[in-house]
């Protein structure tokens, strides 16, 4: 019989079922209450009632557990210093999307060397979000692979579809069905449409293919997500967080039925021009346009990690630097301190 299936599958190794990781690492009752309460003041920050700011920072990618701890312990610090302001939820980013081919992050490939264990990258993954939650530091990550969510969303606080895939159906189906505030990035091209119309069809009932707990092939009936909102990230053409390129978010927010005010900028990406030193410029400027008046800024995204910058990748492990990004670069530490000081005492003007 002629084989027309399968031709360019190598290997298709079962995985354990969410079930069985999420029994191995409960989030327990305590860490759960935190989950939902956090998501809570997330929708009410994004959507107008809390006047807190939302800034979601950490590393581009989690590569190494040690460093991402002391990044974790540093943050947790200094989190409740200006929580009268600000809302720090930590970057716990697992999977990256590529623009052609890299490393695609821990839960593909957690020991770095393309041996793709996706096993343990989903226990490590999860292990990892509840290390942060024990610090009492809100939870941030991509999703990417429509299946991860049922493995680690039950420990996220606020998700996010990166600008590669805010255009791709599968991905707001799975939006839909998915219990935390998510925002949707403009796409690589930095217009708005592509975001604006995940956001319509995330907060719709459907109806996709997915996986349930046991780990079957299921059809997923989904309620809808009310608490998705845009991220403004720059594209091909330049930035776009500038008092016009807001102006504009907030009116083709409002030309489609959206709330008009919730809107988070990231600083980062096609922003900063993939310069992360610029970061704490492009910040400062959001800042001045929230002293100016703007009501709609409800929060912003910072890539930053132990050391600036970034090292190339893929390279020996043993040589790499520890505290230093192998996806996008980063401001250092001691950069980003200092720059959530300057939010804090900037954000006074709010009241
Ligand atoms: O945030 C990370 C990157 O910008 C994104 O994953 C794309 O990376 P790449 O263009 O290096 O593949
Ligand atoms: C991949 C990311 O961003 P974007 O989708 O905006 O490129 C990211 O925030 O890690």
């Amino acid at each position: 019989m002629q084989t027309t299936s399968d031709l360019n599958i190598v290997e298709t190794r079962p995985l354990p079922t969410p079930a069985a990781l999420l029994a191995e690492t409960p989030a327990g009752e305590r860490l759960a209450q935190f989950v939902a309460r956090t998501r809570h003041d997330l929708h009410r920050i994004l959507f107008g009632d809390d006047r807190r700011f939302l800034l979601v920072i950490g590393p581009c990618s989690i590569h190494d557990l040690e460093a991402g701890r002391d990044y974790a312990r540093r943050l947790a610090a200094l989190a409740p210093q200006v929580a009268d302001r600000i809302m720090i939820v930590m970057r716990v980013y697992f999977e990256k999307p590529r623009t052609t081919i890299g490393w695609k992050g821990l839960i593909m490939d957690p020991h770095l060397d393309g041996s793709h264990d996706i096993e343990t990258g989903l226990r490590t993954a999860r292990a990892f979000l509840r290390e942060v939650l024990e610090l009492g530091l809100p939870t941030a990550t991509e999703l990417l692979d429509p299946i991860t969510p049922q493995y680690i969303a039950d420990l996220v606080c606020w998700a996010a579809i990166g600008a590669r895939t805010t255009e791709s159906q599968t991905h707001r189906q799975m939006a839909s069905g998915l219990s935390m505030p998510l925002g949707f990035k403009n796409g690589t091209d930095g217009t708005l449409k592509a975001a604006i119309n995940a956001i319509l069809a995330a907060s719709q009932p459907q109806t996709f293919l997915g996986v349930n707990l046991d780990g079957a092939a299921s059809a997923v009936r989904t309620r809808g997500n009310p608490d998705c909102h845009i991220v403004l990230r720059g594209g091909s053409a330049g930035p776009n967080y500038s008092p016009e390129h807001v102006a504009a978010t907030e009116s083709a927010l409002a030309k489609a039925g959206l709330p008009p005010r919730a809107i988070l900028v990231d600083c980062s990406h096609d922003n900063s021009a993939k310069k992360p030193e610029l970061q704490p410029e492009v910040m400062r400027e959001l800042l001045a346009q929230i002293a100016a008046g703007n009501r709609s800024i409800m929060g912003a995204m910072i890539e930053s990690n132990i050391e600036a910058g970034s090292q190339p990748f893929p390279q020996p492990r043993a040589a790499l630097r520890y505290g230093v990004s192998i996806t996008d670069g980063c401001i250092d530490w001691p950069t980003t301190e200092a720059l959530v000081r300057e939010i804090h005492t900037a954000l006074a003007v709010r009241g």
